[in-house]
C-alpha cells in the first residue's frame, strides 16, 4: 500500500495549477454524449475527454491497472474512482486549453467527491442528454464501434448503474441550478440546436446597458429550448418576460 508522504506527493503531483472551466456532459449510455460532444469541440473550441476512451486507452496501454479496467468495464462496473480522477488530470495536464467537456464522467457521488478532493473544481454547469432507455439501446446496439460490453446483456448492467449511482448525480445537479436538461431523444441536428444554445448562452454574457440586444440575443436562443427544461438560467425578469410573450 502506499504511504501517505508518498501518496500526499502523488496528489500534489496532479494538482492543476491554471484557471479552467469544466462542463460535466452526462446522459445513460447511448444518449448521445460522444456525438454531441463532437459538435460542440467544433463550434465552441473545448477539449472533449471520454472517461470511457481513457479508461480503453489505458487497458490497450498494457498498464498494470489494464487488465482490472477490461473485466470490470465488460461486466458493466464502475471502476475506482481515484483510477478515472488521476487518468483525466493527467489528460487536463497535458492539454494546452482551458475548456473542458467531460463526457461520461462523474457517474457517482465518489466519482465527484474524488474529483472535487483532487481539483477544487466545480463544474460551471452539467449539460445531460436526457433519453428513454428504448431508444438508447437501439443506439448503442447499432453502434458497431466493436466495444465488448455493446451486447444486450451488458447494456442492462449499465443502465441499472445508470439508474442507482449516476441519476442521483443529476438530480443533485438540478437542485443546484447547474443542470441543463436536453431532450435527447431527436435528431443529432435537433439534439444540437438545444446544446448550441445554452453554450452559446454562457460564451456570452448579456449587457445589462443594451436591454434590446439582450433580448434579442435570449430571445433566437430561447426558440431552440423545450420550456420544461432549460430556461432557468436565464435572468429572472426575462424569464417571467418570455414565459409571457411566448407560452
Ligand atoms: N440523436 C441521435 N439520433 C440517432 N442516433 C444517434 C443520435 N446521437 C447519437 N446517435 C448514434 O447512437 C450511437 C451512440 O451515440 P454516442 O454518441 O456514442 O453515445 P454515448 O457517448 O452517450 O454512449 C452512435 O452510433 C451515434 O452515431
Ligand atoms: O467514469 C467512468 C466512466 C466509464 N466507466 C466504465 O466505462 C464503461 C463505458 O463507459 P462509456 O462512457 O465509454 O460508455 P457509455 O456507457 O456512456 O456508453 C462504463 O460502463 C464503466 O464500466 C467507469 O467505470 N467510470
Amino acid at each position: 500500500m502506499m504511504g501517505s508522504s508518498n501518496k500526499e506527493a502523488v496528489d500534489a503531483s496532479l494538482q492543476i495549477h491554471k484557471q479552467i472551466k469544466v462542463v460535466f456532459v452526462m446522459g445513460g449510455p447511448g444518449s448521445g454524449k460522444g456525438t454531441q460532444c463532437s459538435k460542440i469541440v467544433q463550434e465552441f473550441g473545448y477539449t472533449h475527454l471520454s472517461a470511457g476512451d481513457l479508461l480503453r486507452d489505458e487497458v490497450k496501454s498494457g498498464s498494470e491497472n489494464g487488465a482490472m479496467i477490461h473485466d470490470l468495464m465488460n461486466e458493466g462496473k464502475l471502476v475506482a474512482s481515484d483510477v478515472i480522477v488521476r487518468l483525466i488530470v493527467k489528460a487536463i495536464q497535458e492539454t494546452d486549453n482551458d475548456k473542458f467537456l467531460l463526457d461520461g464522467f462523474p457517474r457517482n457521488e465518489d466519482n465527484l467527491k474524488a474529483f472535487e478532493n483532487l481539483t477544487k473544481i466545480e463544474p460551471d454547469f452539467v449539460l445531460y442528454l436526457d433519453c428513454p432507455e428504448e431508444e438508447m439501446i437501439k443506439r448503442v446496439l447499432s453502434r458497431n464501434q466493436g466495444r465488448e460490453d455493446d451486447n444486450i446483456e451488458t447494456i442492462r448492467k449499465r443502465f441499472r448503474v445508470f439508474e442507482e449511482s449516476t441519476l442521483p448525480l443529476v438530480d443533485y445537479y438540478a437542485s443546484k441550478g447547474k443542470l441543463r436538461r436536453v431532450d435527447a431523444a431527436r435528431s443529432v441536428e435537433e439534439v444540437f440546436e438545444s446544446v448550441r444554445a445554452i453554450f452559446s448562452s454562457t460564451e456570452v454574457r448579456p449587457r445589462p446597458d443594451r436591454h434590446c440586444n439582450c433580448f434579442c440575443k435570449y430571445s433566437s436562443s430561447f426558440a431552440h429550448y423545450e420550456v420544461s427544461t432549460s430556461i432557468d438560467f436565464l435572468p429572472f425578469q426575462l424569464t417571467s418576460f418570455l414565459k409571457r410573450v411566448h407560452v
